[in-house]
């Protein structure tokens, strides 16, 4: 007998709410490899289980993610859906990470047009508190959290050469022979969006004949959303460089959502050698990421799902096995 369930539950209509796949919403996260990075996804999973979402997480997969990741993946509730890899156009350009040059293949969740509204969300992102409020934001806006350009990671800039930061811009003003200063530049490590198969299209299109440059698809985003741009309060996305370069913009307690991109900050092979990882905020902050990610109360539990499914939100891992929708990819260009 399903338990007797408050009317409020629903929609006061007495009908059942949508499930999140009716509802067009999730998280989406994307992995490359056959590294560790799985872990930073398990991790996502957990700790949106946590905080109680109501919408499922979706893990774009490169070919090249091993069948025991992904089995470990569907294990925690995930849906895994592999995507084809995208490439930039042929270039020399120096990347701030070798590495970045996968994460043009983050550009294909535009195409997951089963979803209406989607926050994306980097898989070395821990969320510490609920923010499916984010999918209830307006359309027709890109939402992201402003990066900050003091890293050495940024000393390819302009903004890096002269000391400028948008984090503080009455420090160091943008010198006026270098006429205006940067258009407002967010982190692409967590942003909310819409797929839309002809964004996703443009997207594509507008990548075959835009150079490389050093931040990869970060920039690429950046440049493509540039109108739709809507900064958001940076508890939404707390790269930790902010800590030591910006800590009058950061109240800790009040983040819900952090993002290790500081060099050697990955939980999952945290040393705590690297500049800065002797720090007490950030020894606290992997911690609370393994208390998460050991957590086997926060384990996916297929049975209880199943139960909850009937009530509010879940997704069976049967879910978990939707296979990619037969659409004709665009050719991705040429591989570097
Ligand atoms: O070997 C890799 C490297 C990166 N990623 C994915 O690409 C994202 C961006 O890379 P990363 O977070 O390392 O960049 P950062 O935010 O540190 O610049 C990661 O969060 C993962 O989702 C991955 O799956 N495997
Ligand atoms: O491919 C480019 C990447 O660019 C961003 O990471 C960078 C950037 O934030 C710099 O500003 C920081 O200095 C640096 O530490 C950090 O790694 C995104 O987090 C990541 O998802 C991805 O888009
Ligand atoms: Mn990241």
């Amino acid at each position: 007998m399903a338990p007797e369930i408050a009317m409020d539950a629903f929609t006061g209509t007495g009908k059942v709410p949508m499930t999140p796949v009716d509802s067009g919403r999730a998280y989406v996260t994307f992995l490359a490899g056959t590294g560790d990075y799985y872990k930073g996804v398990v991790g996502l999973a957990k700790g949106l289980r946590k905080v109680k979402s109501a919408y499922p997480l979706v893990v774009a997969i490169l070919p090249d993610v091993p069948e025991e990741h992904r089995e470990i993946l569907r294990s925690q509730g995930c849906i895994v859906r592999e995507i084809d890899p995208i490439y930039p156009p042929d270039n020399h350009v120096q990347f701030a990470m070798a590495y970045y040059v996968i994460n043009y293949s983050k550009l294909r969740i535009w195409n997951f047009e089963e979803y209406k509204k989607m926050v994306y969300l980097d898989a070395d992102i821990q969320v510490y508190e609920n923010i499916d409020h984010l999918l209830d934001t307006p359309n027709g806006y890109f939402y992201a959290v402003m990066d900050c350009f003091c890293e050495k990671t940024w000393s390819h800039s302009p903004q890096y050469t002269v000391g400028y930061c948008q984090q503080c811009p009455d420090k160091v003003t943008w010198p006026a022979e270098m006429g205006s200063p940067p258009p407002l530049y967010f982190n692409a490590g967590m942003f909310v969006f819409e797929p839309n198969r002809f964004t996703y299209e443009n997207l594509l299109q507008t990548l075959t004949v835009t150079p490389p440059t050093p931040f990869a698809e970060q920039d690429f985003l950046n440049m493509f959303f540039q109108q739709t741009y809507k900064p958001i309060p940076l508890v939404y996305n707390l790269v930790l460089a902010m800590l030591w370069r910006h800590p009058e913009n950061v109240e800790l307690d009040k983040v819900k959502v952090v993002h290790y991109c500081a060099a050697g900050s990955k939980p999952w092979r945290f040393t705590g050698k690297e500049a800065n990882m002797e720090r007490e905020d950030i020894k606290m902050l992997v911690n609370k990421w393994w208390d998460i990610y050991n957590d086997a109360s926060l384990d996916f539990n297929a049975e209880e799902s199943e139960v909850s499914e009937e009530n509010t939100f879940s997704i069976p891992s049967i879910m978990a096995a939707v296979p990619e929708p037969a659409v004709s990819y665009i050719p991705a260009p040429s591989a570097a």
